[in-house]
């Protein structure tokens, strides 16, 4: 039971790697709050889960994380329904380059949004208790995706943000820190429209399930030796940490992928 206790919000919760997420948090004893812009699989998928866990341990909070209000609410309804909030998934997210504006508004900025938002609730300095916010970007974080450069360009913004607010921890008693999955088998991945050529190179890096990124989410919210931390899951080296120049360790690790 590594997180009786908690009080855990995550977005784009009602299914994919968000689901896979909020079940392993109740599994370790957790309460969580599902945020998610679909309330007729969100409200399904709670209801399942309170069947499974406890009627308290978890609620549905319809939410779409690109409307400032509503991002609020789901923070006060969490706090509302459970007392508190120690742990925030940034997960909701969105891949596609037709809408790229839309898509760094969800993927990006709504993700900047709600860290600020779990400072305002969960910050030492007005009375909280701190906690931990983890983000969820992806390798196209790290590595160029020719096939989707906006997508990319939304997931390497949340690991500049992540690395830059190292100060939460002294300050807030707040832990910053991201995971960047390879690709993984989730409905994104299903509906996305690729070339014969792209899946090739898909198939050949390989395909993650979502509970392996759920635990790699679950490391990030228990080791409270990393802020501002990158985490990587890759099909050839499994959960890792990936470090830049300046970062302790970067000349004798080389971060490989
Ligand atoms: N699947 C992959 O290959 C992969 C790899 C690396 C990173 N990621 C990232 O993981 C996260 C989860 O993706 P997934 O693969 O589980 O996708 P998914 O499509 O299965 O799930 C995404 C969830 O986000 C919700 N959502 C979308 N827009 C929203 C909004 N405006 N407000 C609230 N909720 C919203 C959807 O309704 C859905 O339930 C995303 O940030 C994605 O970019 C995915
Ligand atoms: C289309 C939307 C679905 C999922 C996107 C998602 O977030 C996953 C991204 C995962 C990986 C992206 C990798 C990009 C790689 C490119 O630079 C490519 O050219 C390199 C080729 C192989 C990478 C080898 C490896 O990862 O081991």
């Amino acid at each position: 039971m590594l997180l009786a206790g908690e009080v855990a919000l995550v977005t784009g919760a009602a299914r994919g790697i968000g689901l896979a997420t909020v079940r392993l948090m109740l599994q370790h004893g957790a309460k969580v709050g599902l945020a998610d812009i679909d309330e007729t699989v969100g409200v399904a998928t709670c209801s399942e889960l309170q069947k499974e866990f406890s009627r308290n341990a978890a609620t549905f909070i319809p939410t779409d994380v690109t409307d400032s209000m509503q991002l609020r609410r789901m923070f006060q309804t969490t706090i509302k329904e459970f007392g508190k909030v120690s742990i925030v998934c940034n997960n909701a997210g969105v891949a596609d380059e037709q809408n790229w504006k839309k898509m760094i508004a969800v993927n990006m900025v709504a993700m900047m949004e709600s860290t600020h938002l779990a400072v305002e609730f969960m910050s030492h300095t007005r009375g909280g208790e701190g906690g931990v916010v983890i983000n969820v970007s992806s390798m196209g974080g790290i590595l160029p995706m020719p096939f989707g450069p906006s997508y990319s360009a939304s997931k390497f913004g949340i690991v500049g943000f992540t690395r830059s607010m190292t100060e939460c921890l002294e300050r807030d008693g707040i832990r910053v820190n991201c995971v960047c999955p390879e690709f993984t088998d989730t409905a994104m991945l299903a509906t996305a429209s690729m070339t014969s050529e792209q899946l090739e190179m898909v198939q050949s890096v390989g395909i993650l399930q979502p509970e392996q990124v759920a635990e790699a989410i679950l490391q990030l919210a228990t080791d409270s030796s990393k802020a501002g931390a990158v985490m990587t899951v890759t099909m050839k080296r499994g959960i890792d940490f990936f470090l830049f120049p300046g970062d302790p360790g970067y000349s004798s690790k080389k971060s490989k992928l």
